[in-house]
């Protein structure tokens, strides 16, 4: 998952530039959910560790 959803063309640049949001991202453990998080902030992948509470990082978007 964290691969396949964290191409910055296909998610962010289809969100309208002017806006703020605060995205959720829910799974299993071991889904992805942090190397799509740290995928979308660094534009690369990053070796991760299971997650103890949660992650929570400021993007912005390339396409604003
Ligand atoms: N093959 C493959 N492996 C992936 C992909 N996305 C993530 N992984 C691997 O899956 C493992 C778990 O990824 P994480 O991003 O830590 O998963 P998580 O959902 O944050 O896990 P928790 O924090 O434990 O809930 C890591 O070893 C990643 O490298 C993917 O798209 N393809
Ligand atoms: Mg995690």
């Amino acid at each position: 998952m964290g691969n396949g959803l964290s191409d910055q063309t296909s998610i962010l640049s289809s969100l309208p530039s002017f806006q703020s949001f605060h995205i959720v991202i829910l799974g299993l453990d071991c889904a992805g959910k942090t190397t799509v998080l740290y995928r979308l902030q660094f534009n690369e992948f990053v070796n991760t560790v299971p997650t103890k509470g949660f992650n929570t990082e400021k993007i912005k978007s390339l396409s604003s």
